[in-house]
């Protein structure tokens, strides 16, 4: 069974001023999950916030009462050391942790003076760590990084170390309101016909007019950050985003 629409607007087109109505406005809106972009200056040439904001816009959305529920977070760590923050994030309320395979295997974060033993870890490893700590897990490529380095990870037998979703990156992590890459859109198609189940996500240059590319491609967890917040109707939009999945998802 093809996997339902999620629409996760990204909280970094939201006004910072104001971030916990921003929020409960927008899954009022009609927005499954949120889309919560974690950016350390290194990993990505932009920072946003830690924990303590994520805990404190915890206390304006109800959790999710089920698995992939309504008022998940959905934590996109765009930052070089991704395993040392998995208990941090957990604590402050995040349920999906979403980090970058790139900082995952990457030996100059480790190699960095200011690393700790925790910087490099395999991409399996991880997940399992992510997973025993009660969170889903997802693993995300810049448009840079080949499809292929996620046959092996999506392969494996072992469910603790299985992803529970893969972010496709349609621009180049950092900021928002960018043009939309179609040429990352070949990589979602790939995983779709390997993985008819699979949660799938796109994120960067998503909206009414960029979606119907990527719902066929086969994407159904959508990120939209400038299309939503800066709508005049954002629940327009949102319902907008979540038609063009659903008209491509089979009929039983
Ligand atoms: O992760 C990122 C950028 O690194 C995204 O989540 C953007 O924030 C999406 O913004 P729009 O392209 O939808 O404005």
């Amino acid at each position: 069974m093809a996997p339902p629409a999620i629409i996760a607007p990204s909280i970094l087109s939201a006004d910072f001023g104001a971030l916990g109505k921003e929020c409960s406005d927008t899954i009022n809106n009609g927005a499954d999950w949120l889309h919560v972009d974690i950016m350390d200056g290194h990993f990505v040439p932009n920072i946003t916030f830690g924990a303590p904001v994520v805990t404190k816009i915890r206390s304006h959305v109800a959790k999710p009462t089920e698995k992939h529920g309504k008022g998940t977070f959905d934590c996109h760590m765009m930052i070089a050391e991704p395993k040392k923050w998995v208990k941090e994030f957990k604590n402050a309320g995040c349920d999906l942790y979403c980090f970058h395979y790139e900082a995952a295997i990457s030996s100059t974060a480790a190699e960095s003076p200011e690393a700790t033993s925790d910087a490099k870890t395999s991409p399996k490893e991880l997940i399992r760590y992510i997973h025993d700590q009660g969170m889903l897990a997802g693993i995300a490529i810049k448009p840079d990084t080949k499809v292929d380095v996620l046959w092996d990870i999506l392969e494996t037998k072992d469910e603790k170390e299985k992803p529970d979703m893969v972010l496709i990156m349609t621009v180049h992590p950092g900021f928002g309101g960018q043009k939309f890459m179609a040429s990352e859109l070949p990589k979602v198609a790939a995983l779709r016909q390997r993985y008819p189940e699979l949660n799938i996500e796109v994120d960067g240059g998503l909206g009414p007019g960029t979606i119907d590319q990527a719902a066929d491609a086969g994407a159904n967890v959508i990120v939209a950050g400038s299309a939503v917040f800066g709508a005049k109707d954002p629940s327009e939009v949102i319902a907008k985003l979540r038609e063009a999945v659903e008209a491509r998802r089979p009929k039983l």
